[in-house]
């Protein structure tokens, strides 16, 4: 069972889909949510009755419909017996990209996912750049020539830097037409277990089949299927409530996304809703496609347990009716609940991972897919060359050296100071978390950009974080010494100890 599943912060009605979050998208039929608030009306959509209450907007989402990708696989043949060179498992984007470019090589792959053609159910947003450097930009279905930051009702900032959606259909069809035409098989179903020999492994499959490989990838996300922890799993939780919808008008600029708003004013008339989220405050995160075609996402950045799902739908309902935005049909909503930080996962082992299931999320902001990607090659190269190039060189050996490209040891330093910032975030209310990110988004480009996109290695670092607390106020910089102590001298120690 998924860790997230097992935690006692009332999650557990969430579904995580590869450990990510839970879509509901419909295409033709539509039955509400009963969610308890307001009047029923009824509303039309798509030539169905929604029976909706009029307060609210919750009781618009569609019933979970899942689209898959129009494709034929090429399936494995388990009745040949082979042993593939690699076999991944998870189709999510970290997997495909890694079966995509072993396969270019010539070597074969078998990727093994529940559903395999299904498109990925998340909205993920990247800054355009990022894609740049991998040249997809043909995977972004809509870019902002810039974002935007509400740090209170009196102070906004203007980030000038590219911001896109990632179209999911399009980066998923791409990786796996390239996938079919390098010879990749598919196998639908869940990997149970696997074994290991010296020179190779069998993955048993829930449906009964045994796929032999001389390496194993774990790429199932958060539900680090195969991957071994050793350290107590103690991460921070980033929940977030979204809604893909159609809307009367809303009151953003659709020439730039909204990166983050952290008004609380909608809160006004509930007291103890303020309280909570003064606390444990919340964003809106926004990608305005149209004057009337809006994402519209309710994000705790991080919290210790996570924030209860219907706390942030409670948040969610109180923004949009204070923002004046009347949602008229909702296409598709997600929950996401990501951890953050916590223990990496055993290094070496004999399953390598990549992604989530190899703490590849990043500690401080919970983004994941751009970094992924951009490991996937570091991934297939180490793959090719260990496996191509020497076949002594097998089993625990071989996967010691891809892990070791992986995570080598500057990555891991840089990884040690993002969770020294989550640390930090964590311990932050409403006010000094808008102090913080006052100063942060006040701090030359190079350094936001390349803290969010994980480009800033340790002495970098150092630099950005002197440069932040030079640019906080006295009483943020106060409130970094005082809540940034403990998490600072356990980063030390931490570096102190990881020294290979
Ligand atoms: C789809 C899915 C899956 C999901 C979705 C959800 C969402 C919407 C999300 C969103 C998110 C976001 C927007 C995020 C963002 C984030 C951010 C911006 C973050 C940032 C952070 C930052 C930090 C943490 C920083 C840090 C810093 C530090 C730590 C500094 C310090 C300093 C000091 C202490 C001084 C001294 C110096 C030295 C150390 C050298």
């Amino acid at each position: 069972m998924d860790k997230l599943l097992k935690t006692p912060n009332k999650l557990e009605f969430l579904q995580p889909f590869h450990g990510f979050s839970v879509k509901r998208s419909s295409f033709s039929s539509v039955k509400p949510l009963k969610l308890g608030f307001g009047k029923f009306c009824e509303n039309w959509r798509r030539g169905v009755c929604v029976k909706a209450r009029s307060s609210t907007l919750l009781e618009l989402v569609p019933e979970i419909k899942k689209e898959n990708l129009d494709f034929e696989l090429p399936m494995y043949d388990p009745s040949k017996g082979l042993v593939v060179d690699l076999a991944v498992v998870g189709g999510g984007p970290a997997g495909l990209a890694v079966a995509q470019q072993v396969s270019e090589a010539g070597l074969s792959v078998c990727s093994i996912d529940p559903s395999p053609k299904l498109i990925w159910p998340n909205n993920y947003g990247v800054w355009v750049d990022e894609f740049e450097a991998m040249d997809l930009l043909d995977c972004l279905d809509a870019t902002w020539s810039g974002a935007v930051v509400y740090v209170d009702d009196d102070r906004t900032k203007n980030l000038d830097r590219p911001y896109g959606r990632v179209n999911r259909k399009q980066l998923k069809s791409k990786m796996m037409q390239k996938c079919i035409l390098n010879g990749v098989k598919f196998h639908q179903a869940k990997v149970i277990r696997v074994i290991h020999e010296e020179a190779k492994s069998m993955l048993i499959c829930s449906d009964g089949v045994t796929i032999q490989a001389t390496v194993v990838l774990d790429a199932t996300g958060f539900s680090r299927c195969l991957v071994q922890y050793d350290k107590p799993y103690n991460p921070g939780y980033q929940v977030a409530y979204g809604i893909l919808a159609e809307v009367e008008e809303h009151p953003f600029d659709t020439s730039k996304m909204l990166f983050m708003d952290w008004r609380d004013s909608h809160l006004n008339s509930n007291m103890e809703l303020k309280e909570r989220n003064r606390k444990v405050p919340t964003f809106l995160y926004a990608m305005p496609f149209s004057s009337n075609r809006i994402f519209l996402e309710e994000t705790s950045l991080v919290a210790r347990p996570g924030l209860r799902m219907d706390d942030i739908q409670e948040r969610m309902v109180a923004r949009l009716s204070h923002l004046g935005i009347k949602v008229k049909s909702i296409e598709e909503d997600e929950h996401c609940v990501i951890p953050m930080g916590g223990p990496l996962p055993v290094i070496p082992q004999r399953v390598v991972g990549i992604g989530g299931t190899a703490g590849m999320v990043h500690p401080s902001t919970g983004y994941m897919v751009a970094r992924t990607l951009a490991a996937a090659p570091v991934v297939a190269n180490a793959i090719i060359q260990y496996l191509g190039s020497d076949k002594d060189h097998l089993g625990n050996e071989l996967s010691a050296s891809v892990w070791k490209d992986l995570w080598p040891i500057e990555r891991r330093r840089q990884r040690e100071f993002f969770c020294f910032g989550m640390d930090i975030l964590l311990k932050l209310d409403l006010s000094a978390t808008r102090r913080f990110f006052d100063a942060f988004f006040d701090l030359e480009p190079r350094y936001w950009h390349g803290f969010l996109s994980s480009r800033l290695l340790l002495p970098e670092l150092m630099f950005f974080g002197l440069s932040l607390f030079s640019h906080a106020s006295n009483t943020s910089r106060l409130e970094i010494m005082t809540k940034g102590t403990v998490p600072l001298v356990t980063m030390i120690n931490n570096l102190l100890k990881d020294t290979e």
